[in-house]
């Protein structure tokens, strides 16, 4: 899908200080960051952080901005015709006429696209079978749910062969198994070289997905980095779960020297929160003798991993002061 089209000595994306105000509601605030060509990259964020707003000015729907935004090196202002054709939208809320066909509703948007009919005629059903709609192409919209209306969405987004797909919310209305065949597709498109950048609610589903992730938090990007990197600096290096037999009296052991506390996760595992200066592997050994001392089995050791949503949860909480932001080095 990069046939021809991609110049690798600009970014596929560079934005440098987006900032738009509705009104008195400043909803970017000088949001900075590059993308490169075949990246796959998650943007996420509170309701109202600004992530639909950034995406619209990425996809030239949001026109009225201060900063600036260059896809591949050209701008909106002089290149907007090109930008469309090697770009796909797909919005949050999408919304088809339902007395139309899918396989109108896909001819309808690829001619406004300009594609020929000819490509959309073989394009159509290819695209359909991909989002998992293969053979409703004679269906009415009306019949389709709003999971099936949002792989349509997904599929008109995929008619022009984009270099860059920008996705708003696309797992929304998807069911898990819905959630986990767009997975599969996004990653399929990617390792064909097409960059992704979409914007989600649901961390759980897609941390897999993505190496890179934007946090944006009142309109700032907080966060500009790798998904790995990012569990690594806020990772529970001091959290241990010990799955052990029988009934624990963890009173008693809580007062062991480095243990910060000790809680009852499920009925036979105990959460162990190292203190701060303390070592957890000398503290965990020692817990563990008194466990084994105490007369109970061990049953497993593991260190509890942060999930993505947990980190950005905290990261986004209002009640924590941001670190300063961590602007992408534009190049
Ligand atoms: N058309 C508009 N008119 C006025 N204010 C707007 C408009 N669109 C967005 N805003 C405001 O801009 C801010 C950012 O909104 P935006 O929709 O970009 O956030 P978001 O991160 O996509 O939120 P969500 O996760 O709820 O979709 C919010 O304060 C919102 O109220």
């Amino acid at each position: 899908m990069l046939e021809g089209v991609e110049c690798w000595s600009h970014p596929l994306v560079s934005a440098q200080g987006l900032t738009k105000r509705f009104g008195g509601t400043l909803a970017l605030d000088q949001v900075s960051f590059v993308l490169s060509p075949g990246e796959l990259v998650g943007f996420v964020g509170p309701n109202g952080a600004g992530k639909t707003t950034t995406l619209r000015i990425l996809a030239g729907m949001e026109t009225a901005f201060e900063g600036g935004l260059r896809l591949s090196g050209k701008g909106f202002a002089q290149d907007r015709r090109e930008i469309l054709a090697r770009i796909s939208y797909l919005p949050q809320d999408v919304a088809f006429a339902t007395w139309r066909t899918a396989g109108e509703t896909l001819l309808l948007f690829g001619r406004l696209s300009g594609i020929p009919d000819a490509a959309l005629r073989s394009q159509i059903p290819t695209v359909l079978r991909q989002v998992g709609l293969g053979g409703r192409e004679a269906s009415r919209v009306e019949t389709l749910s709003r999971g099936m209306r949002q792989r349509l969405g997904l599929a008109q987004a995929m008619l022009n062969q984009p270099n860059l797909m920008i996705l708003d919310e696309p797992f929304n209305h998807l069911d898990p198994a819905g959630r986990q065949h767009l997975k599969s597709v996004l990653a399929e498109l990617n390792e064909q070289g097409v960059a992704i950048l979409f914007s989600s609610h649901i961390l759980a589903d897609v941390e897999e997905l993505m190496r890179r992730v934007l946090i944006l938090k009142a309109g700032r990007l907080i966060y500009d980095g790798g998904v790995d990197a990012l569990r690594a600096g806020h990772g529970n290096a001091g959290v241990l779960d010990i799955g052990f037999t029988g009934i624990l009296a963890h009173a008693r052991l809580s007062a062991l020297n480095g243990v910060a506390r000790l809680e009852l996760t499920a009925p036979n595992v105990v959460r162990l929160h190292v203190a701060e200066e303390g070592d957890v592997l000398a503290v965990g050994t020692a817990l563990l003798g008194q466990m084994i001392a105490g007369g109970h089995a061990i049953r497993f050791v593991k260190p509890v991993v942060p999930t993505l949503e947990a980190i950005v949860g905290g990261l986004t909480d209002d009640s924590v002061e941001m670190e300063g932001a961590l602007p992408a080095c534009l190049s």
